[in-house]
């Protein structure tokens, strides 16, 4: 199963991320975020993860081109993931002018958020799902908030799952519903942006659990 540890910010963790079996690492470009990190020092972390063959994936929120420009040059991602509210046409916008393969976020909180899903997955090389971010929240992800994932439990495909996934939910996440791959940033930090290696482990510890029942 694809696992990929998000809003990743030194190279200490980059590491314990890898080490403990992710096949991407996320790093965020959104200064709202307290994981936003800079393109120069997102590019050196980018060239750890990439010298380890692990998939190296640029967060951003409605990002316009010269930002996105800016981030393709420096970092060098291997995915654009589009955390916001972009339109079907500026996916494929984004991803024509790149030519990288795009993840668009999906935010899901009732089975009716999935109706428009068909002409993303249409263009998106992945769909991502993720809670709806809670009223008043200043970020469209990265709120540790999960939501009913049975919504997603007939959903076939290679898709992620994302949203308040943690060491102590993952194993239930993966019992109702069945996705390709799994998304996860909050839970595994000791403070907002600061990630906790062994949290890291023990979210590794529980998928390993969860695929050997
Ligand atoms: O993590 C962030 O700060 C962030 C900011 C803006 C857009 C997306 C962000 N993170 C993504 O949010 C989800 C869920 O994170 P969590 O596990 O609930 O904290 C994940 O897909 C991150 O890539």
């Amino acid at each position: 199963m694809d696992v990929k540890i998000c809003g990743l910010g030194s190279e200490q963790t980059v590491d314990v991320a890898i080490a403990s079996g992710a096949s991407h690492v996320g790093f965020v470009f959104y200064p709202l975020s307290p994981r936003h990190v800079g393109p120069s020092h997102a590019g050196e972390l980018a060239k750890r993860a990439k010298d380890q063959r692990v998939s190296v994936v640029a967060v951003t929120v409605d990002a316009g081109d010269g930002m996105l420009d800016a981030i393709v040059e420096t970092v060098g991602p291997d995915m654009l993931q589009l955390h916001g509210k972009e339109e079907a046409y500026r996916v494929e916008e984004i991803k024509d002018r790149y030519g990288l393969p795009v993840m668009k976020a999906i935010a899901v909180e009732t089975a009716d958020d999935l109706s428009g899903i068909d002409e993303y997955a249409d263009i998106a090389d992945k769909l991502l799902f993720d809670a709806k971010a809670p009223k008043g929240a200043v970020l469209p992800g990265g709120n540790g908030v999960s939501f009913d994932w049975s919504i997603l439990k007939d959903l076939k495909g290679d898709w992620f799952l994302s949203g308040g996934l943690s060491p102590d939910n993952v194993q239930e996440a993966l019992r109702v519903c069945s996705p390709g791959g799994l998304d996860v940033s909050s839970s595994l930090e000791s403070a907002p942006g600061t990630k906790d290696p062994e949290r890291i482990r023990a979210f590794f510890a529980a998928i390993r659990e969860a695929e050997a029942a």
